[in-house]
């Protein structure tokens, strides 16, 4: 998280909470008004922060119609989306019909795509692809299993992926574009990475933005760190300088730890 000299942050943090396959669409209506109502009693604490929820593709109509009618100040996406845009995909659902129900993100590349749907990084470029034409911002997920962690490849093979993943995208795109890095081992275990571990990550992605598609864009990107993050943990590793958000998943589901992960700030002060 860098902030400049006039106390802005450089880049606006971005919390967002996957909600992976939890959540009915009844459960799902709940859980944003508990947030809506929670972040609301700490108003000043997360006004600088950009607040994004994705839940299960069933429940985003009524996500849409309870952030639209309260006019809440949290932001949805989807999980996943077809790398096609319509016809004879059984199954699938296309960005088209995602960008109607009034969502700002889509998830692509997810871990747990990558490994129980077989995405390749092939697929997750066409899926980028899809994101663009719908005008989908994409939040794209990169990140090392253990075995590579061990062997100290975890950047090479993360930069590997993000390159394979990043095939096609231009620079005008990569203007729009969300990266995390979600550790594989990180993931649901509640092993966490440290903080280094985060900005060393981070940092060796901004670097190949930079080179792929400039500095002016890789300075502007948002690079969120994912993998057991909760409100104790969270501050200290959005202080890194180029950790500029968290991507929840477990924690996303309760409303207080949540809001209490948005109020970073509040913890970047007392902890
Ligand atoms: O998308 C979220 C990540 O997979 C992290 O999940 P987790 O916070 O339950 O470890």
């Amino acid at each position: 998280m860098t902030i400049s000299q006039n106390g802005a942050f450089v880049r606006q943090p971005l919390i967002a909470g996957n909600w992976k396959m939890n959540m009915d669409h009844v459960q799902g209506i709940t859980l944003v008004q508990k947030l809506a109502w929670t972040l609301k009693d700490h108003e000043h604490d997360y006004d600088r922060a950009e607040v994004a929820v994705f839940p299960p593709f069933t429940d985003i109509r009524g996500v849409q119609t309870l952030t639209l009618g309260d006019k809440l100040d949290i932001v949805y996406g989807a999980q996943d989306l077809s790398a096609q845009d319509s016809g004879a995909y059984t199954g699938e659902i296309s960005g088209q019909f995602l960008k109607k129900l009034g969502c700002t993100y889509v998830l692509v590349g997810h871990s747990e795509r990558r490994e129980y749907h077989n995405e390749t990084n092939q697929v997750i470029a066409a899926k980028l692809a899809a994101a663009y034409r719908h005008e989908l911002t994409p939040m794209l997920c990169v990140g090392e299993g253990l075995e590579v962690r061990k062997a100290g490849e975890h950047v090479a093979f993360t930069l590997e992926q993000l390159a394979q993943s990043l095939e096609g995208v231009t620079a005008e795109q990569a203007a729009n574009l969300v990266i995390a890095y979600e550790p594989v081992w990180a993931i649901g275990t509640g092993e966490v990475a440290g903080p280094a571990d985060a900005q060393e990550m981070c940092a060796a992605i901004r670097g190949a933005l930079a080179e792929r598609f400039g500095a002016e864009i890789a300075e502007k990107t948002q690079l969120l760190y994912g993998g057991s993050v909760k409100a104790a943990n969270a501050a200290s590793i959005m202080r890194e300088r180029d950790v500029d958000g968290v991507l929840v998943g477990g924690a996303s589901l309760d409303a207080e730890e949540f809001a209490n992960i948005v109020r970073f700030e509040h913890h970047l002060v007392t902890d």
